[in-house]
């Protein structure tokens, strides 16, 4: 995925006294199945760049492509057949009243989800069982009960699983465990660590957690002030301490 970017990517109230390029000259090209970690303080650009990455906002100048595809001027919803989101709040991806099952049921109908055929018969609940199994949660004996009786991470592990199974290349994880307490954002990543592998996603996570930062991924770039300005492949990663990290922001 190409995010090539020139000039001022995204200047919010342009022209104006509290003109603010959000989003300033990057260049970044992302491999296919990478998994990429966002970090940066409040206000450096991070919910900026996912946001022109998904269309949920349109870039100034610059273009945006996935694959040979160039997917600049495309809106949010033309681009959820390649990119799935998930944001901070487990509230918004699910609907608490109806059961795991019957929140599974919107899901494909909404985006016939890759492995399922939508229907109330048994085939379809076991179908859910199974893939509720693979997270590991024991989730998939619960599948009657309403999801507002789950936990915060359990819930939002389920709302990564219904978001993948769409036939998405691209994951976008905008802080997902920022609402959560330590147990269920331990859940969260490791299920979206897993996902990312099982389905061979391009993910990428914004994230003010240095431990997951550290623990998660195959490369992290850091934002200041719309631009990167460090950017650790891979073997960097891999050689890199936890502390060199916290330094980067003592
Ligand atoms: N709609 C908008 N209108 C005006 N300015 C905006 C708008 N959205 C973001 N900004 C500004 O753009 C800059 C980057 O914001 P952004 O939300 O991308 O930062 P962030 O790195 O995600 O921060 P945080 O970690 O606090 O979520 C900030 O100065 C912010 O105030």
């Amino acid at each position: 995925m190409n995010d090539h970017h020139n000039q001022h990517p995204k200047t919010f109230n342009k022209g104006k006294a509290n003109q603010v390029n959000a989003v300033n000259g990057i260049d970044l090209t992302i491999a296919d199945e990478e998994f990429l970690v966002i970090v940066g303080s409040n206000g450096s650009g991070k919910t900026t760049l996912l946001n022109l990455i998904s269309g949920s906002i349109l870039p100034t100048s610059g273009t945006i492509t996935i694959d040979n595809d160039d997917v600049t001027k495309l809106a949010d919803y033309q681009r959820s057949k390649w990119i799935a989101r998930v944001f901070q709040n487990p509230i918004n991806g699910t609907a608490s009243e109806l059961s795991i099952l019957d929140n599974f049921r919107l899901a494909a109908i909404r985006t016939k989800a890759k492995g399922l055929s939508i229907g109330i018969n048994d085939a379809f609940k076991s179908a859910v069982k199974e893939k509720i199994a693979t997270l590991g949660l024991g989730l998939e004996n619960k599948i009657e009960q309403p999801m507002g009786t789950l936990s915060g991470g359990q819930r939002q592990a389920l709302t990564l699983l219904m978001s993948v199974m769409d036939d998405c290349k691209i994951l976008l994880l905008d802080e997902p465990t920022a609402a959560l307490d330590p147990r269920s954002a331990e859940i969260v990543m490791r299920t979206a660590d897993k996902l990312s592998a099982d389905f061979k996603l391009t993910t990428i996570l914004v994230t003010h957690n240095l431990k997951d930062a550290y623990n998660f991924g195959t490369r992290i770039i850091q934002m200041s002030e719309g631009v990167i300005i460090k950017d650790i492949d891979t073997a960097q990663k891999q050689k890199l301490k936890q502390n060199d990290l916290f330094e980067w922001f003592g």
